[in-house]
């Protein structure tokens, strides 16, 4: 019986602002979400991976680390909660739970802030252009400002819906087709990343406050922002304004867009006629809460 496996686990995210224009240095707030991907590993002398996603992101996290340490083999298994492509961060989170399990198995001494900084990387790599966003907040948990990367809370008074299209988003491809839109008509798409910085930073002032309708209407503004860029598409829209027409304070597309998931949010007593809006519009809908945690170091198996 070979040595037990270590595991680490990362969490999925939300925007609730600024995606898209945090790739071009802007602000953007984001939420650690209760939807995890667990790795597990332990040294062989063969490399096996056990995944129900491409193995991109492993194999990028694998090659970063060996410019650490060498790693002669691995036994890789990755459990999952978090639907891929549908921009709730899977990417950043199967990376950071990677690169935490590796930085144990192999002793290599890594902070948390390393770990973040090393997943973004492989982000970057793969998807071309990337901010650090999905992999700090997957990295440390709770609410974070980008790009100051500052952990701002770890509470939300607000409860938080997730609707799913249930259409695969390419991060990879949309980030490229908005910097070729940028690249035709610049002025006007810096001047709707700058407005976005604005509803970030002011979003999060009203966060601060605890002013939730405020919160919802720049989450409101946000989503018609990322139309204008064009990352909607009519289900997500039609998502957006079921959640709305359930008694959502705001709601808004997460992540890359193109498909996979819209974000709402809504007070506790509302949160039974928004899932229900939105699944009547047949969407997936699930209830999720803050995750406290980013890495976590799991029971050994
Ligand atoms: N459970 C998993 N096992 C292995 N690889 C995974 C897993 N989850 C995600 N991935 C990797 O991440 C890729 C999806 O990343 P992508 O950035 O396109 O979507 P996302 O991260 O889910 O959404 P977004 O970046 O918009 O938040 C998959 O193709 C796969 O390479
Ligand atoms: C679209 C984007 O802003 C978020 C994807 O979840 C890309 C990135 O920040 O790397
Ligand atoms: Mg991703």
């Amino acid at each position: 019986m070979g040595e037990s496996m270590v595991t680490y686990s990362a969490p999925a995210k939300i925007y609730l602002f600024g995606e898209h224009a945090v790739v071009y240095n802007k602000h953007a707030v984001a939420v650690a979400v209760n939807l995890r991907t667990r790795v597990s590993l332990r040294r062989s002398d063969r490399f096996i991976y056990q995944t129900d996603g491409d193995t991109r992101y492993i194999e990028g996290a694998l090659g970063i680390f060996s410019s650490l340490k060498k790693i002669p083999g691995l036994e890789l298994r990755v459990e999952s909660d978090i639907p891929i492509g549908a921009g709730l961060g899977s990417s950043a989170a199967v990376t950071v739970a990677t690169l935490g399990a590796l930085n144990e198995e192999f002793d290599a001494g890594l902070g948390i802030e390393e770990i973040a900084r090393l997943a973004f990387e492989v982000e970057r790599s793969i998807q071309g252009v990337a901010s650090p966003t999905d992999t700090f907040v997957s990295s440390v948990g709770g609410c974070v400002l980008v790009p100051d990367l500052t952990r701002v809370t770890d509470h939300l008074r607000c409860s938080i819906v997730i609707g799913d299209t249930k259409v695969v988003g390419y991060t990879k491809k949309l980030v490229k087709d908005v910097k070729e839109l940028r690249s035709r008509e610049t002025e006007i798409l810096d001047l709707i990343f700058d407005t976005i910085d604005r509803i970030a930073v002011t979003g999060l002032d009203a966060l601060s406050a605890g002013d939730y309708t405020r919160v919802g209407e720049l989450m409101n503004i946000n989503h018609g922002l990322l139309d204008a860029m064009g990352v909607g598409t009519s289900k997500l829209s039609e998502l957006v304004y079921a959640a709305r027409s359930g008694g959502a304070l705001g709601a808004k597309i997460t992540g890359a867009g193109g498909g996979g998931c819209i974000v709402a949010i809504c007070e506790e007593k509302d949160v039974g006629r928004v899932v229900d809006a939105i699944r009547g519009r047949g969407g997936g809908a699930i209830v999720v809460d803050v995750a406290r945690e980013g890495l976590r170091r799991e029971s050994e198996d």
